[in-house]
């Protein structure tokens, strides 16, 4: 079993794969001080609760917080006798190397992303993932990351205004019925939902101008289906595709070992 784990600034995924066929997923929140012990405790769990039994032979890290990583490791070498690959470290080969500054460091989330997209839909891709923060990434014609954006996340606008305004309370991000909100939590979910659907389309829009060849969009992170509803942002929606790009790395990295 291949054990797949992106760790995200709000959110940590464990995936579990038999060979090419999924087996399970887990989400908690991501948290620096969670021990290995504690790791294991909660995984162990949610898989005797669905009655798998844990084999674990590889594991492979995409981290943008950089701290959980040590405990991750302590985690497969006490409970699985595994080293971890991590994305991102020397040891961990990519099928095709970042074009970017010399010296930036790319977020391993937005290397994984790439590899993944290129591996089901070959190149000159933006993918938009609405993560804690909404990143484009654009994949080169050779499945190279090649650049991108970061915009605010779609929950931290929503936070960010709240924080702010004493009057402003806390709200979800939803399709709001009506572009003018008649009460102030209309308002802020228009201003919010519009708001990002309009990110989304400036900026692919001027990414493909910039890039000057055609270019598929493919969104990914738990909202994109919601901001799917306010107009054709995306040729495809792939909410597996951070978990598809890990396991497309870990195979290169067993092939080419
Ligand atoms: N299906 C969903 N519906 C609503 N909110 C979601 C959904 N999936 C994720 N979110 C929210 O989006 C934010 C970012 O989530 P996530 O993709 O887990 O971020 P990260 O990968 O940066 O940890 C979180 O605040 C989370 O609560
Ligand atoms: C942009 C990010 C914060 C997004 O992280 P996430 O929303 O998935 O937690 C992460 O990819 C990151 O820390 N990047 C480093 C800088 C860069 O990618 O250029
Ligand atoms: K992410």
């Amino acid at each position: 079993m291949l054990l797949c784990i992106d760790c995200g600034n709000t959110n940590t995924v464990f995936a579990v794969w038999d060979g090419a066929e999924f087996v399970a997923t887990f989400r908690t929140s991501t948290e620096h001080q969670r021990t290995a012990d504690q790791y294991y405790v909660w995984f162990s769990q949610l898989m005797e609760h669905r009655g798998i039994r844990i084999d674990i032979h590889g594991v492979i890290i995409s981290s943008t917080v950089p701290r959980v990583v040590f405990n991750l490791r302590v985690l497969c070498d006490r409970y699985f006798a595994t080293r971890p690959l991590v994305v991102g470290k020397p040891d961990c080969l990519l099928p095709t190397a970042p074009r970017v500054d010399p010296g930036t460091q790319v977020g391993p989330d937005r290397l994984v992303n790439s590899a993944g997209a290129y591996d089901r839909h070959g190149g000159d891709i933006i993918v938009v993932d609405f993560g804690t923060a909404t990143t484009f990434d654009v994949v080169a014609h050779d499945g190279a990351y090649v650049g991108g954006v970061i915009a605010p996340g779609v929950n931290l606008s929503l936070e960010a205004l709240h924080m702010a305004a004493a009057a402003l309370p806390h709200v979800d991000v939803t399709k709001p019925q009506k572009v003018i909100g008649t009460n102030t939590v209309a308002c802020m979910q228009s201003g919010v939902f519009w708001g990002y659907v309009g990110v989304v389309q400036s900026i692919t829009e001027r990414i493909r101008a910039e890039y000057e060849k055609p270019m598929r969009v493919v969104g990914t992170g738990g909202l994109a289906p919601l901001f799917a509803q306010g107009d054709v942002l995306f040729d495809d929606i792939e909410e597996d595709l951070t978990m598809h790009g890990l396991t497309v790395i870990h195979r290169y990295n067993m092939e080419h070992a």
